[in-house]
């Protein structure tokens, strides 16, 4: 097989490790009248809800509802509009609930904004979770996209108010931790508020990490996590992307009402509350690595946090691939000195707290003794800052970025060590869909701007009108394009640089 047929697999590897199917089945064992998630075990006898938001909660409540069998009573999810056709077109048939399913489906969030159909779904919820008692227990399941699938605002707040606020701050470039933050502020259900309306039920929440750093309290806006923010947070939010003047008067007296904490109640509120993550880009990074182990690459995971603008980012990997390119041809050289200080520099100027050179070094290392080929593996979420009108994704954009990167520095150094390797770099979003295109990501390699020039694509023109999906569909017949349709399962995006000496 060739690399990039290797970095395919190895990306899908990542991506089947966190299926929600396998995610509610490595975590959760129902024997008997014995509910264990992880190492913790809770007692049932027919007295489960659930209910669960986001864009992996189908397949994870199908799974659910196996293992829960008789125990299940009852349940509502809030998905993605439109998911339900596309598992049924696409064959993913064990996605779906059994026709003979307790569990209520509403669709929602057209577009991941909240709409009135998610806002059914969130006050079907709110009912159900209002009505348990001691001796129920809710399972609660949740993932990326929840945050709009779960939208409940607090009196005056009307979910126009509250969509438009969100909007503008997203338009800014607020961080989702900006935004979840804000959200919390505005919502009945989120910020903690669904665990405390179902108090004193036992509350099980399964989750599906889609944020950097896995903060529980930032995923969905954390509906079953005390919040860690104050009513003063979410003002400087607010005031640093300039929207304190254009706050609806219904918003301020939400924000005074709650007067510091934006939670819902204090943490001994959440003494009946168990959150587990059962599914994270690290998860996704150890079963890549693992595959690649044993396609016989030499591996090591750099870090599951990598974040900031995609051309910093792409940078920041061409250093790492021409630094590594030159550890394996010589050790000690002048190039992998300065090129070590830019990449230290540039994984501080990222804030990139986790980003491991050593395990970089450590797998180098190992293939300069062992001849084996080398695989470093990355994941986390960058932003793109839109200038054109084209159609791309920030995966596509990364690997064209790189592309880019590498060819001028190949340019500029004769006798590289770049050019004696062969390199490939993929970057792929786990949920299948990289941005508003077809296609999960891409591959790039050192020679791809040479190819374009010599198929007359011109990188630079795709890249400065945001085109990278047209790019790489026109590009070599559109084989550097990874399609793998929608996974449902989203635990961020994951990079993997495969390296080998060339034959000579
Ligand atoms: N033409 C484009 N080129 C590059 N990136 C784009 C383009 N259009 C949109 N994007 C980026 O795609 C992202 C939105 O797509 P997508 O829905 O995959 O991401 P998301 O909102 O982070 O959702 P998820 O977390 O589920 O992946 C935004 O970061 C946006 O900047
Ligand atoms: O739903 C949300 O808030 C985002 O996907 C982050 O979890």
């Amino acid at each position: 097989m060739s690399l990039p047929q290797h970095s395919v697999e190895i990306f899908q590897a990542a991506v089947n490790a966190v299926l929600p199917q396998t995610m509610i089945r490595n975590n959760v064992r129902v024997e008997g009248e014995k509910l264990t998630v992880q190492n913790q075990s809770f007692p049932v006898h027919k007295n489960v809800y659930l209910v669960g938001f986001g864009k992996a909660v189908l397949g994870m409540a199908a799974a659910a509802e196996d293992l829960l069998g008789e125990h299940m009573l009852q349940g509502v999810i809030s998905v993605p509009s439109g998911i339900q056709e596309v598992l049924r077109a696409t064959g993913k048939i064990d996605m779906l609930l059994k026709p003979q399913t307790k569990m209520q489906v509403i669709e929602g969030a057209k577009h991941n904004l909240p709409d009135e159909n998610a806002l059914t779904a969130a006050n079907r919820i709110q009912h159900l979770a209002e009505g348990l008692t001691a001796k129920d227990l809710l399972f609660v399941l949740i993932s990326g996209g929840g945050s709009a699938l779960l939208p409940a605002p607090i009196p005056p707040v009307t979910l126009q108010e509250k969509q438009s606020l969100t909007k503008q701050l997203a338009a800014k470039g607020a961080t989702i931790h900006e935004l979840n933050t804000v959200r919390k502020s505005l919502s009945l259900l989120k910020g903690g508020g669904l665990a405390k309306i179902a108090n004193p039920a036992q509350v099980v929440s399964l989750i599906m990490s889609d944020v950097i750093g896995d903060s529980l309290d930032i995923i969905a806006s954390g509906p079953t996590v005390p919040s860690s923010h104050r009513t003063e947070d979410c003002y400087k939010i607010l005031s640093k992307y300039n929207l304190e003047s254009s706050i609806p008067e219904s918003v301020k007296e939400v924000l005074s009402r709650a007067k510091g904490s934006t939670t819902h109640g204090e943490s001994q509120d959440f003494a009946h509350v168990c959150n587990f993550i059962i599914g994270s880009n690290a998860i996704a990074l150890k079963q890549a690595k693992c595959q690649s182990e044993s396609l016989g690459y030499s591996t090591s995971v750099l870090s599951t946090a990598v974040s900031g603008d995609v051309r910093n980012v792409a940078k920041l990997y061409s250093m790492l691939i021409q630094y590594a390119c030159s550890t394996l041809a010589d050790s000690n050289s002048v190039q992998q000195g300065n090129l070590k200080d830019a990449i230290l520099q540039t994984i501080a100027m990222l804030d990139i707290p986790d980003f491991q050179l050593d395990n970089c070094l450590i797998a180098l290392e190992e293939s300069r003794g062992s001849g084996r080929p080398v695989c470093l593996l990355a994941g986390g979420e960058t932003t793109v800052m839109l200038r054109g009108k084209g159609k791309g994704g920030r995966n596509q954009e990364m690997a064209l970025l790189v592309a880019l990167e590498l060819h001028k520095a190949k340019l500029t150094r004769s006798q590289d060590p770049l050019s004696e390797h062969e390199v490939i770099f993929l970057s792929g979003g786990t949920d299948g869909q990289d941005g508003p295109t077809e296609a999960a990501g891409a591959i790039a390699y050192t020679e791809l701007v040479d190819e374009a020039i010599s198929e007359g694509l011109n990188v630079e023109d795709f890249l400065s009108n945001n085109d990278s999906f047209t790019f790489f569909s026109k590009f070599n017949n559109g084989s550097n394009l990874i399609v793998t349709g929608l996974t449902c399962t989203n635990v961020m995006d994951v990079q993997a640089i495969l390296i080998r000496p060339k034959r000579r």
